[in-house]
């Protein structure tokens, strides 16, 4: 069951009062047009992708090495590890790590991506580092972060007496960054991260591929699935462009106030395909300047959601609450499992409705309730339907999205690919850790810090 499909429906009109409608959408056809052609000439680096076979090899290369541990453990955050977590949970059993090596066949995957030490420890608990191996991943090899946690696992790794080259196989800018070069003098194996592919457009590099192929997933049909999307999303008509259309709709709502982006997965294995979404959106959108310089302050906030979950959280505010949120629900056809509802307490027409129905069917009643809910309010909704959780239909979405977030840039006239942003905090946060080179930044920190007024109570 192969290839996702987008319903735009309900975020038209009639069936949203006040919704687009097809004039609204066909006005933007040369634009979007040129756009599209655009983003082709100028062929950022994930476009190509799905039509090299170098990375995929590099890491075929290794499989039998990675596959021959009993726990791989990823070292890295953000782009270097939310397409990691969406990919285990969305295409391994969701206990894959409690499985018996006989079942899993394959390691057992930990991704630390925080340095929260009750929760670094709480998966360091799990490992013996005797059999493990710790890919770690960063494009710049400077995210504290991640280099903090390769300094734990170094600690841990050397006290065993071990040799680190056994143990450790960096995900690195191939020109760039000190992992780079510890590698280069004690010969660790490395794979690239291509330099012109920034960390939350890397999941189909090495970055995403080396923890799904260690966990037995086929990174050749994650690849299919978005070489067959690209045909999709560089179709010029945004008629036939699931990608540029999505970003058109996303920006148009945008327009009218709509501020907020919300995912929500009627699945707990596609739930943190949402989590991936909410930094490419957040740091590829959320900027101070346009492409001329002029201060625009632009974005959608994005937010994830899990059907049934939140619909006991969030689905009140989103009926009744303000009109700034344009939701995408995420749809399993087909789930792995099946848990049929026994019928029992026939004569209680509370409960006898629900045996002998599948929790399936429950959960995608609900998300057509909800999808009806929200429409009669005259909330904007749409569906990506996946008919299965497979390597090809996360391959498709991955790379849809992608495709999308860089029209929807160029559409708000801004850098897609950079994070101004983020850059501040990350050096307070050397200055204040006492790295070489910051220590004017630290006085003035510490100058602000105590001149502050104060409200603490
Ligand atoms: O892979 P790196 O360089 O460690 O960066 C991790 C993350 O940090 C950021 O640079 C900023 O949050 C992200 O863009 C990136 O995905």
């Amino acid at each position: 069951m192969k290839g996702i499909k987008f319903d735009f429906s309900n975020v038209f009109q009639p069936n949203i009062e006040n919704g687009l409608n097809e004039d609204e959408i066909n006005q933007y056809k040369d634009i979007i047009g040129e756009i599209v052609n655009k983003i082709i000439e100028e062929n950022p680096g994930f476009l190509s992708l799905p039509f090299t076979r170098v990375y995929i090899d590099r890491v075929l290369d290794l499989k039998n090495w990675v596959q021959s541990f009993e726990s791989v453990v990823v070292l890295g955050i953000g782009g270097s590890a939310l397409g990691n977590q969406a990919l285990q949970v969305a295409l391994n059993p969701l206990n894959y790590n409690v499985l018996p090596r006989e079942i899993r066949k394959t390691p057992k995957i930990f991704i630390i991506d925080n340095i929260d030490p009750d929760f670094v420890a709480s998966n360091l608990d799990q490992i013996d580092p005797r059999t493990t191996l710790f890919n770690v991943i960063s494009k710049s090899g400077t995210t504290a972060e991640a280099m903090a946690n390769y300094l734990v696992a170094r600690g841990i790794v050397e006290s065993y007496g071990l040799d680190p080259k056994s143990h450790f196989l960096f995900t690195t800018d191939p020109q760039r960054g000190v992992l780079k070069k510890i590698a280069e003098e004690e010969g660790i194996r490395t794979l690239d991260i291509p330099p012109h592919i920034g960390g939350r457009f890397s999941v189909l590099t090495p970055v995403g591929l080396l923890s799904a192929l260690a966990s037995g997933i086929d990174i050749i049909d994650l690849y299919n699935g978005a070489k067959d999307m690209h045909k999709k999303v560089t179709n010029p008509n945004l008629w036939e462009n699931p990608a540029a259309l999505n970003a058109l709709i996303h920006y148009l709502y945008y327009q009218r106030g709509y501020n907020i982006s919300v995912m929500m997965a009627y699945s707990n294995k596609l739930f943190l395909l949402a989590d991936w979404y909410r930094q490419l959106w957040a740091e590829s959108l959320g900027k101070k300047y346009n492409v001329n310089g002029e201060v625009v302050n632009v974005g959608q906030t994005p937010i994830k959601a899990l059907g049934t979950t939140d619909q006991h959280s969030q689905v009140q505010l989103y009926n009744e609450g303000p009109y700034d949120k344009i939701i995408t629900f995420l749809q399993l056809e087909n789930f792995q499992r099946n848990i049929v509802i026994p019928k029992i307490h026939d004569n209680f027409s509370e409960l006898s409705y629900l045996g002998g129905k599948s929790l399936s069917t429950l959960l995608n009643a609900e998300l057509a309730a909800t999808e009806y809910a929200l429409t009669h309010n005259n909330r904007p909704n749409l569906k990506v339907i996946f008919p299965q959780t497979n390597p090809y239909n996360i391959g498709q979405f991955f790379f849809s999205y992608e495709f999308q977030t860089v029209v929807m840039g160029k559409l708000l006239e801004i850098n897609p690919y950079d994070q101004p942003g983020v850059e501040l905090g990350k050096k307070v946060t050397f200055a204040l850790m006492n790295r070489l080179g910051y220590e004017e930044l630290r006085d003035n920190v510490e100058k602000q810090t105590k001149s502050k007024k104060q409200v603490i109570i």
